[in-house]
């Protein structure tokens, strides 16, 4: 059987000032498991980071109980904390003068004697960590010269390094470009499963978080979570309630946003799947609606091939060779209503 690693119980978050609270997130009951990569979404300001703070045990709970390992959260201090969680924070450390090596070294703090010297044991875990974050060729380079997405992958080997059953990350992908964030999602999982690792991130990815995390920790502006299985977030409805508004809404068939909006015409498309899909997406850019029904369509297109549209409407049959020049005539066909 897994081993849970965090488990929340009533907890609520939020900030103590002299003579007032400010709650933010109430009556979270959650857990990780080992080997589990979870995702944190939610809105801006619903309180992601307040709660991955308040796991960390940088700001306290108002309510409720952190276990991490069956430890209470707040019985756990310095050296023992370390060695139960790591934190990557958003926020770039700005540091003069350590190359990258010197950076994953912090890592092994809560295991070094009062004058911090490295073990074997150390090094082994150090060279690891900097191997698992692919920075064999960074260990020497000076760490404020290094690109975002450098700098936040030996961010990820400090913490590999600190060697926590608990991992958690605010924001990891905020700084990167597409094939880095699919990278850092991939390594996150990789890690979770190969090193039993529970991971806790938060980001705003959903479409990622939808294809690479096992659960999904949904937080709405109440600060209320519903954590589950991500297919079953999207099919209960729980990411349209989140996350849609009047402007646009959550399609549960593609798993992406879409504008509400004033639709110009139905079509009903047929061909292949690939093509069809590019079809589709120009199609509902620019207004049209796809049925199923062919007798209820304004247009019809059947697509023969990457570079043979044929537009059927009324007695008219037009053929396109492209995207471009279909959706020009069906917008010409459309003139007097659009
Ligand atoms: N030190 C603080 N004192 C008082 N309120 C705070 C403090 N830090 C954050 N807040 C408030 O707590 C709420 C939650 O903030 P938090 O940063 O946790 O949200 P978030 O979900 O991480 O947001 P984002 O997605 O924009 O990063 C916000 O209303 C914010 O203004």
């Amino acid at each position: 059987m897994k081993k849970t690693i965090l488990n929340l119980q009533k907890t609520a978050t939020g900030y103590k000032y002299s003579n007032k609270t400010k709650v933010i997130s109430r009556e979270i009951n959650a857990s990780i498991d080992e080997g589990k990569l979870v995702a944190l979404l939610g809105p801006n300001g619903c309180g992601k980071s307040t709660l991955l703070r308040t796991i960390a045990g940088l700001q306290p709970s108002l309510e409720g109980t952190i276990f991490i390992n069956n430890t209470k959260i707040e019985n756990l201090k310095g050296k023992a904390k370390a060695k139960l969680l790591s934190l990557v924070l958003t926020d770039r450390i700005e540091v003069a003068n350590l190359i990258v090596r010197d950076i994953v070294e912090v890592g092994r703090y809560p295991y070094t004697g009062s004058m911090g010297v490295l073990q074997p044991k150390d090094e082994i875990l150090i060279n690891e960590a900097i191997q698992q974050c692919n920075l064999e060729d960074y260990s020497d380079r000076m760490y404020s010269e290094l690109s975002d997405g450098e700098k936040q992958r030996v961010m990820l080997a400090r913490a590999l390094a600190q060697d926590t059953p608990l991992m958690m990350l605010d924001e990891p992908t905020a700084h990167l470009d597409l094939p880095n964030r699919v990278e850092l999602m991939k390594m996150l999982r990789d890690l979770a499963q190969e090193m039993n690792k529970a991971i806790l991130l938060s980001t705003h990815e959903l479409d990622l978080a939808l294809q690479w995390c096992d659960t999904i920790w949904l937080m709405n502006t109440d600060g209320y979570i519903e954590s589950g299985f991500p297919e079953d977030l999207v099919l209960n409805d729980a990411f349209a309630k989140v996350f849609s508004n009047d402007s646009f809404y959550f399609d549960k068939t593609t798993g992406v946003f879409k504008l509400n909006r004033r639709t110009y015409g139905t079509v009903f498309l047929t061909g292949n799947n690939v093509i069809k899909e590019w079809t589709r997406r120009a199609l509902e850019r620019e207004g049209y609606e796809l049925i199923d029904n062919e007798k209820d369509a304004t247009h019809c297109v059947h697509i023969q091939d990457s570079k043979k549209w044929l537009l059927k409407n009324q007695n008219k049959k037009i053929s396109c060779s492209s995207i471009e020049e279909l959706l020009n005539r069906i917008n010409n066909l459309n003139n007097n209503v659009k």
